[in-house]
């Protein structure tokens, strides 16, 4: 069932969605989201005790369209940690409203996740970095000419309505606290990760070289075409996040950029951000716990 979400998802929604889930999956209650993003589904490989259910199954979930996604829900562990994993995201370019791409978001709340992992793969944009660079997400510019918490507010999957700000603060968007615990990772196995702005496009096309120009002077490190709207979710409903962006193409003037190579180099550098995911998961748990 295939549910044209333009408003929020309602209480009937979320319920239907989640006593279906609980059919499926009959474990401990996930506390940590992971969104996989194009070519970077090797953390899949890492969840263990896995249980997959894929969005076609899922009422209210739409289908993933895009190769490299592999379209289905996993629940299991990672390292310990229960966890709930989207293999593969929604994309407004897909033709999916912002409410619709993020509805599995609200299911990952309802479900008991505290803090989601997203992960895409973007474009490079700072001249510095190397195709297969891993960036943290410091922040975002969303210039997808969309919001999702346009509309009614509040919204059913929030723990509160007081939870939902109307005019919800973006400050610390990537949490800070978190965004060093993954660092601090990162460099006990040697891998060296940066920190920048992520800016979203709305897509599919990619970019001109003007675009570019324009996207370094406005500030941003990588592009893409998706994460934000799952961002401002999250936020608004009181999820911590965690961004990382896998820089799978130099966004250079006279360079072509296609989707086979920004799998293809997900795909490699996804290796080392399943380590990072993996051995980052039981330190954010910790964190989560402490807060
Ligand atoms: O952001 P993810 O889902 O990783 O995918 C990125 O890769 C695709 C373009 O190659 C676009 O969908 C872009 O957003
Ligand atoms: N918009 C955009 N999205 C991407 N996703 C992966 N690479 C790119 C890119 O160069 N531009």
């Amino acid at each position: 069932m295939q549910t044209s979400l333009v408003e929020n998802p309602s209480v009937a929604q979320l319920d239907e969605t989640l006593n279906f889930l609980r059919t499926k999956y009959s474990g401990p209650a996930p506390v940590l989201g992971v969104v996989l993003g194009s070519g970077l589904s090797g953390v899949a490989n890492a969840i263990d005790n896995k249980i997959a259910v894929p969005y076609a199954e899922i009422p209210h979930f739409v289908r993933s369209t895009v190769a490299g996604h592999a379209g289905q829900l996993l629940f299991g562990t990672l390292e310990g940690v229960p966890v709930v994993c989207m293999q593969g995201r929604f994309h407004l370019y897909e033709g999916y409203t912002a409410k619709q791409a993020t509805y599995p978001i609200c299911v990952m709340k309802k479900l008991g996740c505290k803090a989601v992992i997203v992960s895409n793969a973007a474009g490079c944009l700072n001249t510095s970095w190397r195709v297969g660079d891993i960036m943290l997400i410091a922040d975002h510019i969303n210039l997808q000419g969309q919001n999702p918490l346009i509309g009614p507010n509040p919204r059913a999957c929030a723990t509160s309505p007081e939870q939902c700000a109307r005019f919800p603060d973006m400050s610390n968007c990537y949490d800070k606290e978190l965004r060093d615990i993954v660092t601090r990772v990162a460099s006990s196995q040697g891998t060296n990760t940066r920190e920048g702005v992520y800016v979203a496009l709305s897509g599919p096309s990619y970019e001109t070289a003007a675009e570019h120009r324009f996207l370094r002077i406005i500030g941003a490190d990588c592009v893409g075409m998706s994460t934000v709207c799952e961002v401002i979710v999250a936020r608004h409903i009181g999820m911590k996040v965690v961004g990382l962006s896998v820089q799978t193409n130099m966004c250079m003037p006279g360079v072509a950029t296609c989707h086979e190579e920004v799998i293809e180099a997900g795909n490699k550098a996804g290796r080392a951000m399943v380590e990072l995911v993996k051995a980052s998961a039981r330190p954010i748990l910790a964190s989560l716990e402490k807060n």
